[in-house]
């Protein structure tokens, strides 16, 4: 892995009795699409502002680029941009306004300025609309909106909260689209979202948090394995011996009887579907259903905290 665009070590938060950061300990590799899911008040945002200069910790360090972070530190900010849950956007300026505002904040103007701004405006796809005022948009032209002002400077690291909230799915798309070219032109960025088919869609590697805690933090491949997925037969009788044999399969990690047939639980199960035919064809056996549950984010969520996602 390359060097770590951001580390964070053992940060800690609290509102008053509530502690919103447990100990959060993760790093992000330079380049990378990174992941943070979990439910509503898990610490993301939280953890992000701190990360953006927003927020101070009460204790633990982060790390940019190798460097600590400090608030005061504007050099250090600048390789941060956020997109933040709660708009940035001014609803009384245009898109155009709104983008050279936020561009002259980090000292940007001239000619370089108007580029990135007609650049950024038509990525997001509001070019056509640059002297609209903001408060006449649609909320996910606002979003797109949000992201062009995030990146306006050109930050190394692009925090995103949940940056499809209120979005139409041609919104969503774009965002999508617009988070995965920045991504390949080298922009590390960090996607905060409760909605696990996002994470997985858009990033390789994923930290779960919950309750102010990272509760596992892999690549998507390793996470879904975290729980086994699972597949019933239905066969009545299940014969003598049949449940040892399939314990016996390669892969095979548990076997349970049901009233109506067997359950066996496997790390992966396509690999293991021949196998279990051929077996049933030796074995005489010849299920009347077959029903499997795959391993997904949700599942192993629900796995590793006992409780859902989503509300
Ligand atoms: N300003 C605040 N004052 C008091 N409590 C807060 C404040 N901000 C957040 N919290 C609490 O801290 C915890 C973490 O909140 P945070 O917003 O970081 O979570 P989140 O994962 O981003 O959730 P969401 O997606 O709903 O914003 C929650 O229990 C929340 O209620």
């Amino acid at each position: 892995m390359s060097r770590g665009i951001l580390e964070v070590n053992d940060m800690r938060k609290r509102y008053g009795k509530t502690a919103a950061l447990q100990g959060v300990t993760l790093s992000v590799a330079s380049g990378e699409l990174f992941g943070l899911l979990g439910p509503n008040g898990a610490g993301k945002t939280t953890l992000l502002s701190i990360v953006s200069g927003l927020l101070d910790a009460d204790g633990g360090e982060v790390l940019l680029d190798g460097r600590p972070f400090r608030r005061a530190d504007r050099d250090l900010r600048r390789l941060v941009g956020i997109g933040t849950q709660d708009l940035a956007v001014y609803p009384d300026l245009t898109a155009r306004e709104n983008v050279l505002f936020f561009g002259k904040l980090y000292g940007l103007g001239g000619d370089a300025l108007n580029h990135r701004m007609e650049m950024l405006l038509t990525a997001v796809g509001l070019w056509d609309r640059a002297d609209h005022r903001a408060g006449t948009f649609s909320g996910g032209m606002k979003r797109r909106l949000n992201l062009a002002v995030a990146v306006i400077h050109s930050p190394k690291l692009l925090l995103l909260d949940e940056p499809t909230t209120g979005v139409d799915p041609q919104s969503r798309n774009l965002i999508f689209e617009i988070v995965r070219k920045l991504n390949a032109e080298g922009m590390s960025v960090i996607y905060t979202s409760h909605y696990m088919e996002e994470v997985q869609a858009l990033c390789p590697r994923i930290a779960i948090m919950d309750k102010g805690q990272v509760i596992a933090c892999d690549t998507i491949g390793h996470l879904l394995k975290l729980r086994p997925s699972e597949l019933r037969l239905k066969v009545d009788p299940v014969p003598p011996g049949f449940e040892e044999q399939l314990q016996g399969l390669d892969g095979v990690t548990a076997v349970h009887k049901l009233p109506d047939g067997v359950q066996l639980s496997a790390a992966a199960l396509g690999p293991l579907l021949p196998k279990i035919a051929t077996l049933c064809a030796t074995a005489g056996v010849t299920p009347t259903a077959m029903e499997t549950s795959e391993s997904t984010l949700e599942k192993v969520f629900l796995h590793l905290t006992g409780h859902a996602l989503r509300d």
